[in-house]
């Protein structure tokens, strides 16, 4: 066996490690400074408690972007010199975001070891490659992302660090084979075990769906089936599950071999991004050619967000999470038994408000970012939750999960088509969405997103906008002085919440303008970049008459758009003319 020993590094803080809405998310180059890494992982170490570092079983893996390969080595050398007992890894560093909570939860070692946690290693949809971005999260027992107690204890850590251990004389790991390496330390055993990504994720998955009557669906000739990995870790999962369990044909893959740089590509699912799947379904400038899928999906790069698409049609993600709610008992044998509650982040749109009135399901919305959702599901308060941003998922794990997503809505398609997949005219997506705002009403809705706008500048519009709210009829003369025929704001604040599990508050979560009608207005800046600011303007009109709900949704939009803009002065503070993208 190989010893090692361990070193006290002196160090000193870097500024900027605070974590964002999902982690600490920089510049390849930032994380490539000395100590930059080594610094936060070590100040992650010292907010949590001893219990959880030494001894302790972690993973540590991600979606393989750029620089992962040498962070995972980092990492493993400092987690022997802090004490851990060992760490397990999905081969190649590969573990999609939620197959890292399944990990947490769901994986036992031969020994029987369970893991208590995770250093997830992504920036999620944000480029990759030497001049693009990298990041870093830590996730908890529950297999969800660290609650804010620690992660604001993780950044003042980094704001008072001298030292960091690290086992410098532990060779390196080939994480490409499968097998665990023991090495002697200090303090005894300590082992490095590569495993297959895939395994305990698709038992997972089997153990929720009904893999044969999805399988039923990929065979039937009436329907067609496409996914686009983008090139992101969601690739490690695709074959294994659409292919190898479902039976899908390997040409139904798009983009499927993950890439430190995804291919050049920005793996974000949606309509900008997602060019090639977008083509595909008959959605883009210039559409593909030959047949067009029956169904498409996208996941990001660490597999946890989700596009899903109709040939020619766009399932908006706020549609998406109340569809799947809505035929989720009947459709999903996890579910068979009922919801516990249901859930969507402040600007995802009601959609899911109308189902969970319906049905008589508890309902709550918490700020934008999944851990908010973690503790509802740990009280067993809610079953199904979304979010606007692609993200979709359920009490299974405790991220988001682009994976389950599709299966879910193959689950629905399959279910709604049992009786027809040998002939007869299927139920497609399109039907199944249509169908859905004829019972329930439709939430017209639409983000206009303001990219790597100055920061300064984006500070001054929200609070300009704050500043405004504090006068509603003046609102209401420049938004009648707009459009005349839009409804009157009836309220506007900042967004706070108070957790109904731990009482936490949550100050400053987004500034609405919510009008007499139902409509919203959602100004928020974005949690998740690397440079800059991102502007989130969120849109939503909320029509009741099923004889109304087919309008092409810019279009029926336009005017609470124009109002949005004007009333923001978009322009003037941004300098911009036009959103980077629009979903
Ligand atoms: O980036 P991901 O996929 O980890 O997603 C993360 O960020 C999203 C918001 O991003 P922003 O603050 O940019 O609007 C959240 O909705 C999501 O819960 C969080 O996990
Ligand atoms: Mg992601």
């Amino acid at each position: 066996m190989v010893m090692f020993s361990f070193t006290r590094k002196q160090s000193a803080p870097i500024d900027g490690q605070k974590p964002g809405t999902s982690g600490l998310r920089k510049k390849v180059k930032v994380f490539m400074q000395p100590h930059y890494l080594q610094n936060f992982v070590q100040s992650t170490f010292n907010a949590l408690t001893t219990d959880k570092v030494r001894g302790a079983t972690l993973v540590v893996s991600g979606d393989g972007r750029y620089y992962s390969k040498d962070a995972i080595q980092i990492i493993i050398k400092m987690a022997a010199a802090n004490g851990v007992r060992r760490i397990w890894v999905g081969q190649n560093g590969l573990l999609s975001t939620p197959a890292v909570s399944a990990v947490i939860r769901e994986r036992v070692g031969v020994d029987g070891s369970k893991a208590s946690g995770a250093f997830i290693l992504t920036a999620s949809h944000n480029p990759g490659g030497p001049h693009e971005d990298f990041g870093i999260k830590y996730n908890m027992e529950n297999g969800g992302p660290a609650p804010e107690g620690i992660t604001d204890k993780i950044y003042e850590n980094t704001k008072t660090i001298n030292e960091y251990l690290i086992a410098e004389d532990l060779p390196d790991v080939d994480i490409a084979a499968i097998g665990v390496t023991s090495f002697g330390g200090p303090e005894g055993q300590f082992d490095v075990e590569i495993f297959y990504s895939a395994s305990d994720y698709v038992k997972l998955m089997k153990s929720i769906f009904d893999f044969e009557s999805i399988r039923k669906l990929l065979s039937s000739p009436n329907f067609t089936f496409c996914y686009d990995a983008l090139h992101g870790v969601g690739g490690a999962y695709a074959k294994p599950i659409f292919v190898e369990e479902l039976g899908a044909q390997e040409s139904s893959l798009l983009n499927c071999t993950p890439k430190e740089d995804f291919g050049g590509g920005h793996p974000d699912p949606n309509l900008t991004y997602a060019k090639e799947l977008v083509a595909r379904m008959g959605l883009g400038k210039s559409d593909s050619q030959g047949e067009l899928p029956e169904f498409g999906a996208a996941a990001d790069g660490d597999a946890d967000r989700n596009m899903v698409l109709g040939k020619r049609f766009f399932v908006t993600p706020s549609d998406s999470v109340a569809i799947i709610a809505a035929n989720a008992v009947e459709s999903i044998p996890y579910f068979s038994s009922g919801l516990k509650g249901v859930a969507r982040s402040m600007p995802t749109s009601a959609a899911l408000d109308v189902v969970a009135k319906h049905l008589k399901l508890k309902f709550f919305e918490v700020p934008t970012g999944w851990k908010f959702f973690g503790n509802l599901m740990d009280a067993g308060l809610c079953s199904i939750c979304g979010e606007e941003s692609f993200g979709t998922g359920s009490d299974h794990i405790r991220e988001k999960d682009g994976i389950w997503a599709v299966l879910a809505w193959l689950s629905i398609i399959a279910y709604k088509n049992k009786e027809n997949l040998s002939g007869g005219k299927l139920v497609t997506v399109e039907d199944i969405v249509r169908n859905h705002w004829a019972t329930y009403g439709r939430h017209y809705y639409t983000r206009y997103d303001y990219e790597n706008v100055d920061a300064g500048a984006a500070k001054e519009l929200m609070a300009y906008l704050v500043k405004l709210q504090s006068s509603l009829p003046e609102v209401n003369k420049i938004v009648k002085g707009i459009h005349s025929d839009v409804s009157n704001v009836a309220s506007a604040d900042e967004f706070e919440y108070k957790d109904p599990v731990d009482g936490s508050i949550s100050k400053h979560q987004g500034i609405r303008y919510l009008f007499e009608d139902g409509s919203r207005l959602v100004f928020r800046l974005s949690g998740t970049g690397s440079e800059g600011a991102t502007i989130r303007l969120y849109i939503e009109q909320y029509e009741k008459d099923s004889s109304k709900t087919g309008r092409d949704s810019q279009e029926a939009l336009a005017p609470l758009v124009d109002v949005a803009l004007k009333l923001s002065k978009m322009q003037e503070f941004t300098g911009r003319s036009a959103p980077t993208v629009i979903t």
